[in-house]
Order: structure tokens, then sequence, then C-alpha cells
């Protein structure tokens, strides 16, 4: 059987097979070696050149990445949904923080889905945590899984690309993706099964395609402690992870200012006047003072 060659995109990842979506259907393919020898694994969302003889696929080429993760192993990310609960438990804007760092470090835009909202007798107590998003430019949706209320605005926000949502443990991630997506449950029920319950591989990802568009990657386990346990920024980098530090950073007195502490500093004169979340600010300088005591040679390894 003479092969044929298919573009594609890897929706999933198990045991070392992994399933690529082409237009002419999905296939079951596994990695040439020439990857493993140069120290490449494909991820989901990656894109790829396949050779099919028959069922049967090999993955000969990756096109070139956006962005990776390492937890959650996933490729080419469009948005990553921060899941926060406006109470129980209350946000914890550090985490938040960090988790908007990681995706602006690695050009993934940061979406913020404030849950829960159900919970709230009044919208003041939403309201303020999302003003202080926007007004800091971001995206941000008041959500609740129980009565569904924001949910559609949301989903239709992400019907397109690939999308992953993230949060504290407790924040109502898997409610949140099971009310946008209903199937959602189902299909991952089954996948445990298969897996045996419990017992998740690390290596497993899936993408699943919203009906409209887009897809959700799902990886079991995926929290914001992991996301920041597997990601680093190094403390040069920072200042471009906090996007309403943008129009200051040329107006600092010092070249090489931290933005922490220094006289003359425009990003601190900003916070001062409440142009910066003072929320914020602390943050950076919290996240400034840990990547200061990252060692070089911790960077070079990952
Ligand atoms: N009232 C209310 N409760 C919610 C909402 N979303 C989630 N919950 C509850 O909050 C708890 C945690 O929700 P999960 O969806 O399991 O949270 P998770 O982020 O997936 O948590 P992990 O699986 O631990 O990472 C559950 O008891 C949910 O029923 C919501 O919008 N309103
Ligand atoms: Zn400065």
């Amino acid at each position: 059987m003479t092969p044929e060659y298919q573009q594609g995109l890897i929706v999933r990842a198990l045991g070392g097979f992994y399933y690529v979506k082409t237009p002419g259907g999905t296939y079951e393919c596994k990695a040439r070696g020439l990857f493993r020898k140069e120290g490449i694994s494909p991820l989901v969302g990656d894109r790829v050149k396949i050779q099919l003889t028959g069922q049967q696929g090999f993955i000969e080429e990756i096109d070139e990445r956006r962005n990776s993760l390492i937890r959650p192993p996933v490729a080419n990310l469009d948005r990553l949904v921060l899941v926060v609960s406006v109470v129980s438990p209350p946000p914890n804007l550090l985490v938040l923080d960090k988790m908007i760092a990681i995706a602006e470090y690695k050009n993934i835009e940061p979406v913020l889905a404030v849950t829960k909202t159900d919970l709230c007798e009044d919208s003041s107590e939403y309201d303020r945590l999302c003003a202080l998003y926007r007004e800091a430019g971001f995206r941000v949706f008041a959500v609740s899984a129980v009565t569904r209320e924001g949910t559609r605005p949301l989903r239709e926000y992400l019907s397109d690309g690939i999308n992953c949502f993230c949060g504290n443990t407790g924040a109502g991630k898997s409610s949140l993706l099971n009310a946008i997506m209903p199937d959602l449950a189902l299909k991952t029920a089954e996948i445990s099964q298969k897996l045996g319950r419990g017992r998740h591989t690390t290596r497993h990802a899936e993408l699943y395609e919203l009906e409209g568009g887009g897809y959700i990657a799902d990886t079991p386990g995926f929290s914001a402690v992991e996301l920041s346990r597997y990601e680093v920024i190094r403390k040069e980098e920072l200042q471009r992870c906090f996007r309403e530090f943008a129009p200051y950073l040329d107006g600092c007195r010092f070249t090489g200012c931290s933005h922490t502490c220094e006289k003359g500093c425009a990003v601190l004169i900003a916070a001062g006047e409440g142009r910066i979340a003072e929320s914020r600010l602390q943050s950076y300088r919290v996240m400034y003072e840990d990547a200061k005591q990252i060692k070089e040679w911790e960077l070079d390894k990952r």
C-alpha cells in the first residue's frame, strides 16, 4: 500500500498513541522514533504531518509551536480560562496573578471566569473583583455553574482555538466545564473507566470539541499549583507579564528598574495614583522576590 500524507491536529494522547484529527477522519498514530532521539514528544494541540498506511499512522513532522505547557501537556493554547470563585473559597489574588503571569509569559490569552456568583446576595461582592481585572485589561466573565448565568457568553467567546481551564482546587473548574459542555462528564467518565479508576496518567490529555467550534483541553488533576510548579518566569521577564505596567515601563528613572522600590519608578507612581491596582503590584513584588531566588542552573534545566 502506498503511504498517504495528511495534515492534522493531535486531539488526544494516551498510552503512547496519538489521535490525529484530519479532514478525512481521526487516526491513531505512533510517533516516529526520531522524536524520542531529539527529546521531543508530540503534544495534544500539535499540528502535525502524518503518514498513513491503511488505518495505521505515523507522526512525521510537528509544526512549530506557538507555546506549550509541561503540566498540562498541551501545545498551541490560545486561551487559559482562570477559574476563580468569588466565595467558598474566597479568591486568592496571588495565585490568580501567578496564573495570569504564566499565561502572559507563554503568549496565551488569560481570561477570567469569576464563578459561584449565585452564592452572593448582591452583585457588589463580585463586581469589585471583576472590575479589578477588567481595568487591568482582561476579559472577565461572571458565571454560576449552578444557575448557568453568564456561561453562554463565555462559551461563545471560546468558540474558536484551543482553550484550557485552570484554577485552584475547589474553585469550580469541573462544574463550570460541565455547565459549558454537558456531555463532558460522560466522556471523562469513559476515559477514567478505560484507564482504571483514579489512575489517570499524567501523559493523558485530550481536546474536546465545543459544539459550534473551538476546543477545550482537559487533563486530569490540573490545578493552579501544578501550573506554577512547572513554569518559571525570570525576574527580568516578569514586568511584561503584568500587562497594565506596559504604558509605564519606559518612564522609570533608572534603566533596569525592578519596579519594587526604586525612586522615580513610573510603575510605583502609577500604583500610588491608583492607576495600577495595589494587589497586582503586591503580587508582582512577591513573584519578583521568588524569581530572585531561582538559580541559573534551575532555569537552564527547564
Ligand atoms: N453554588 C455553587 N457551587 C458551585 C459552583 N461551582 C462549583 N460549585 C461547588 O463547588 C465545589 C467544587 O467544585 P468543583 O467543580 O469540583 O471544583 P474544581 O475546581 O473542579 O475542584 P478540583 O476537582 O478539586 O480541582 C463543589 O461542591 C461544587 O458543587 C457554582 O457556580 N455555584
Ligand atoms: Zn520602575
